[in-house]
């Protein structure tokens, strides 16, 4: 299997199992498993995580190196708004928002649709925000070993929306910054446009 694939495929040994489970879970929560609207939801369920945990089984940092171009341009170049969706490994329930990703080339820039590839590669599987947020900012530094490269990410999590806290309206935010967004000019630069309507 290439380590760089999308996903395309359900694994069916994988389906089985996971089928079974979402099964017994069904009957634990006092589901009657043979009533129609429940009846197939064992076989979406089992699809539905192969999807979003699907990150596990590809290599982002071949998604960057597919696409990656030799280039002057060594300027700010800031992708925001990202929308995401992962799932949290503690209570396995989604969290979602926004990433905002800049990076200051070294001699190479990489294709666009790329950084976003590399968040979902990233977003799906079993993570924190902090995490997910450290994943990204690690495999665009270490692959297009750019100048330096900036995350940031706005998620709210359905683990403290829907029960535990009820907190409906919290957003956390998580950053890294390496190479020249160290500066604080040029962080604050990076910053000042994410917020703006113009960048
Ligand atoms: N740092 C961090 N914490 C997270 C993330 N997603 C969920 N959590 C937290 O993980 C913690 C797990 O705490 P526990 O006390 O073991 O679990 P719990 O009893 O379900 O906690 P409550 O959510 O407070 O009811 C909770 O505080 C969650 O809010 C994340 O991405 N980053
Ligand atoms: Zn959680």
């Amino acid at each position: 299997m290439s380590s760089y694939r999308f996903f395309e495929e359900y694994e069916h040994e994988v389906t089985d199992q996971l089928k079974e489970n979402y099964s017994q879970i069904l009957s634990s929560i006092g589901e009657d498993i043979n009533r129609e609207g429940v009846v197939k939801t064992p076989e979406r369920a089992a699809k539905a995580m192969q999807f979003l945990t699907s990150g596990n089984c590809m290599d982002p940092n071949e998604i960057l190196r597919s696409a990656m171009f030799a280039e002057g341009y060594n300027d700010m170049v800031i992708i925001k708004d990202i929308e995401l969706y992962s799932l949290c490994e503690h209570h396995m329930l989604p969290f979602f928002g926004k990433a905002h990703i800049a990076y200051i080339p070294n001699g190479h820039i990489v294709g666009l649709s790329k950084i976003p590839r590399v968040v979902d590669v990233f977003a799906r599987r079993l993570q924190v925000q902090e995490r997910l947020t450290h994943d990204i900012l690690e495999c665009i530094n270490n692959t297009l070993k750019p100048l330096g490269v900036a995350v940031v990410i706005e998620a709210s999590h359905m683990c403290m929306m829907m029960r535990g806290v009820q907190k409906q309206n919290s957003v956390t935010t998580t950053s890294g910054f390496r190479g020249q967004f160290e500066k604080i000019e040029t962080r604050n630069e990076f910053l000042k446009l994410i917020s703006s309507d113009l960048s």
